[in-house]
Parts: C-alpha cells; sequence; structure tokens
C-alpha cells in the first residue's frame, strides 16, 4: 500500500531568500495520528501549505495516496481535509451553509445526509442555522474542521488546533480528533504544545529551522521517558567496575568516583535493591545518590537548542 502522504527531498526557499525547509523525508502512514512539532517559524505550516497545494514547492516530490502534488494536483487534493490556523468562514453565513458550500468547491455533488453526519460527530448540530458570527470560538474552530470535512477526505491536516483555545475545549478537540481517526482518517496535526503531541500521537515528528530532526514512535519516546538515571557518589573511587557488577551496566565516571546506572521506572523491577545489596558485597560504599529522568519536553529542547 502506498503511504498516505510520501515527502521526499523537499526543500522550500521562498523569494526573500529564507531557505524554509532543508531536504525534507517523510511518510505518514494510513490511519494514524502524526503529530509535527516545532517551534514557532519552524517550517511546519510550510510544509502543510505544500502538501495541500497552498504553497509552492521548491525541489523534491510530494505524494498524497500516490498522487504527484503538482502533476495530479486534483486527484491529491481531493484527498486531503486542511483545517488552517486561522479561523476563514464567512461571519453572515449558517453553518450549514458554510459547510455544504465547502463541499460544492471540490465537485462533490450534494450529500446532506453526510453534512448531517458531520454536523452531528461535531456536536454542531444544534447549531446548524446559526451565523457563524454567533458562535464561541469553539464552535467556531469545530465549523473550521466540519467545512475541512466536507469534501470526505481521507487524509486530514490540522494545523495548531489548540493555539487559542481553553483546557477544556483542546480535550474536547483531542476526542473528535481521535475519532475521526478511528473512522479510518490519517491525522496530521502541528503543535507546539507537547502536551498535545504526549496525548495524542502514535508518531511524533520535530522539525526545527526547516529540518526534520526526529521522527519516532511515540511509545518509543514515552520509554525513552520512562528511563531515569541513579547516580551513585562513592565514598572511595574505584578504577573499574569490578566482574560482579557486570550485569548491571554500570557507567564509571572517568575520575572513578561515580557510578551511573539506567533503569526503567515502568518496568517491574527496577534492579536498585539487587544492586545496592552487590555493591556491598563488594564494598562499594557510597556518600550520596541523585536520580534524575528526561521528558518530552527535555528531549524537544535539546534537540533544538543543539542545532542553534
Ligand atoms: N511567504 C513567505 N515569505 C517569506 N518567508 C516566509 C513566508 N512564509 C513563511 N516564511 C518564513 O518561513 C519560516 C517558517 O514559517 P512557518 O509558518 O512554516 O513556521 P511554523 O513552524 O508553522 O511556525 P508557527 O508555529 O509560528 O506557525 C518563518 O521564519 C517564516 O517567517
Amino acid at each position: 500500500m502506498q503511504p498516505a502522504i510520501s515527502v521526499a527531498k523537499l526543500s522550500k526557499t521562498y523569494e526573500t531568500g529564507f531557505e524554509a525547509l532543508k531536504d525534507i523525508d517523510l511518510e505518514i502512514r494510513h490511519g494514524e495520528i502524526f503529530a509535527l512539532l516545532g517551534p514557532n517559524g519552524a517550517g511546519k505550516t510550510t510544509l502543510i501549505n505544500i502538501i495541500c497545494g497552498i504553497v509552492k514547492p521548491g525541489e523534491g516530490r510530494v505524494l498524497a495516496d500516490g498522487h504527484d502534488i503538482v502533476s495530479d494536483y486534483r486527484a491529491a487534493r481531493s484527498l486531503i481535509g486542511l483545517v488552517p490556523q486561522e479561523l476563514t468562514t464567512d461571519a453572515f453565513e449558517t453553518v450549514w451553509a458554510t459547510v455544504s458550500f465547502s463541499r460544492g468547491l471540490f465537485g462533490k455533488p450534494k450529500n446532506p445526509a453526510y453534512i448531517e453526519k458531520i454536523l452531528k460527530d461535531l456536536s454542531l448540530w444544534e447549531k446548524k442555522d446559526s451565523k457563524i458570527m454567533t458562535l464561541s470560538g469553539g464552535m467556531k474552530r469545530r465549523v473550521m474542521i466540519a467545512k475541512a470535512l466536507s469534501h470526505e477526505p481521507r487524509i486530514l491536516f490540522l494545523d495548531e488546533p489548540s493555539a487559542g483555545v481553553d483546557v477544556e475545549l483542546r480535550r474536547d478537540m483531542w476526542e473528535v480528533v481521535r475519532r475521526l481517526r478511528d473512522s479510518g482518517v490519517t491525522i496530521i496535526l502541528t503543535t507546539h504544545y507537547i502536551e498535545e503531541a504526549e496525548e495524542m500521537a502514535d508518531r511524533v515528528g520535530v522539525i526545527n529551522r526547516g529540518q526534520l530532526v526526529l521522527v519516532e514512535e511515540k511509545s518509543v519516546l514515552m520509554r525513552k521517558l520512562g528511563r531515569k538515571e541513579l547516580t551513585l557518589q562513592l565514598q572511595q573511587p574505584v578504577d573499574r567496575v569490578p566482574e560482579s557488577l557486570s550485569s548491571f551496566s554500570l557507567q564509571l565516571s572517568e575520575d572513578g568516583g561515580e557510578l551511573t546506572y539506567v533503569y526503567d521506572t515502568q518496568g517491574e523491577r527496577t534492579g536498585i535493591t539487587r544492586l545496592f545489596k552487590a555493591l556491598e558485597e563488594e564494598g562499594i560504599r557510597f556518600r550520596d545518590l541523585v536520580t534524575t529522568q528526561s521528558s518530552l519536553e527535555e528531549i524537544f529542547v535539546n534537540l533544538v537548542s543543539r542545532r542553534q
């Protein structure tokens, strides 16, 4: 099966000479929620806008379910729905008219039953005859999603879905997005909220200064996050780790004064009790200990700052 989206060697330089994307390779799988994480100005919107045909690509190639987004634009675009960062709806139209009109733009025949379904799924049914300007910000955002879904796309892009949205509504949005994924829609969302990526994504990509610096299963990232380091400051330095402690994969500091042990906080056993017993048997005493744990936030900050 073709990937939902395939991006190969994609670069983009704006007319100002600014290089917004550098040599991006990325494949999005069918049915996944992919979170593209990155600081302001990293290139997230540029990447999404290129895939959705709003910004012209530079070098490279983008396929949507095998269709080239330039040479086979209509086929590619009809597969894609985009919920942009800014709310862009006609304030004087009703919810029903706005969403139906969007469907028409894609040349799709009228399908009131389908429009009814998406409005109900997004809890907008009661508001179908309300003018957009009378809706709350959260409702307006739902309308944006309904518009993006109006032509039955199989791939949905959400650009910063929870920017400027309160915590409650954010949780609501996550629920909506999950339900869409369960119905078979592939979701790509951009965010700079690490919490959002943690909560929602099957895979996470980190983009910084136009480069994709990491793509990883969230579960793998979380396992890395579950790892903790225990550092023991020894009373007496040792010149090597004794043979009897080799099964613990300890790291000895250069001066021999510190031993570091990495363990999994989510594992059934951390091995710490066994380690302490083995140390005692070897006559190795410590005067202090420190534990540290890295968070997704820390991994993210490290990745981003390393490339400043
Ligand atoms: N039309 C344009 N002409 C020149 N530079 C642009 C243009 N559009 C975007 N840029 C620049 O490209 C860089 C990437 O912008 P982009 O909007 O893709 O970032 P982003 O990761 O989506 O950021 P944010 O989280 O702030 O939305 C920014 O430095 C931006 O100023």
